[in-house]
């Protein structure tokens, strides 16, 4: 039988939290298929995943940057589908230490995760693209590996003003083929969350390369 016809389709609001992990070898078995969040710090990628999940209490938000510091796994109604929330970078007021600590565990994860479908890269759409934000943009083309950006906040700017912000950064990164998505969000008002559903969606599903 066509193993397609008896995969379940995925339902995001079945995410459960998995486990956290600080370093690539606490992680679950390299198996499957995940999709992480990553983007600076309190930009709003843990607000985006409880949006897509439709659980405000799934990850953990906070006004504080910093909020999220270990990798969080959280299982779909899929064996081994997961989404992951990372600790967001460039997060000032931590000792230059365990910054370099966190920077360099989320550098195994992205570099040696073998079951990574995609990147799902959480900007704040009145402050995109920063120097970090493009670093993961040239990682990812490099890596050939599926980008996806949320400008996220929408609900903070005029719908003109996030439209132009839009257009801006689609022309910045019109060059990049890694590029899949660009979606304008927002976890407060739930824009494009279902487009982003969807994309994820298509990720999840493709057979493994
Ligand atoms: N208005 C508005 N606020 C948002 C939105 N998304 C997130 N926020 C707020 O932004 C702050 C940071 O959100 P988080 O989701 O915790 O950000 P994060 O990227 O996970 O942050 P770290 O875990 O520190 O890396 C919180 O106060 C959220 O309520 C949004 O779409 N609109
Ligand atoms: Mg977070």
């Amino acid at each position: 039988m066509d193993s397609d016809l008896t995969q379940k389709s995925i339902s995001f609001n079945s995410a459960r939290f998995l486990i956290s992990a600080s370093r690539l070898d606490e992680c679950l078995p390299d198996h499957g298929a995940e999709v992480a969040f990553a983007g600076r710090s309190n930009a709003g990628k843990s607000s985006a995943l409880n949006a897509i999940t439709a659980n405000g209490k799934l990850a953990r938000t906070s006004k504080t940057p910093g909020r999220t510091r270990l990798i969080n796994f959280f299982s779909l109604n899929r064996e081994n589908a997961r989404l992951v929330d990372l600790p967001g970078y460039g997060y000032a007021k931590v000792s230059r230490d365990m910054k370099d600590d966190w920077q360099q565990h989320l550098g195994h994860y992205l570099n040696d995760r073998r079951c990574l479908r995609g990147l799902v890269l959480v900007m704040d759409i009145r402050h995109p693209l920063t120097e970090f934000d493009q670093m993961m943009v040239e990682w990812c083309e490099h890596n050939q590996l599926p980008l996806m950006i949320l400008a996220t906040k929408a609900d903070k700017l005029k719908f003109g003003q996030a439209k132009t912000s839009m257009l801006e950064i689609a022309k910045k990164l019109k060059d990049y083929q890694c590029v899949e998505h660009l979606i304008m969000f927002s976890s407060t008002a739930k824009r494009g969350v279902d487009d982003c559903r969807q994309a994820l969606a298509n990720w999840l599903d493709a057979p493994e390369n």
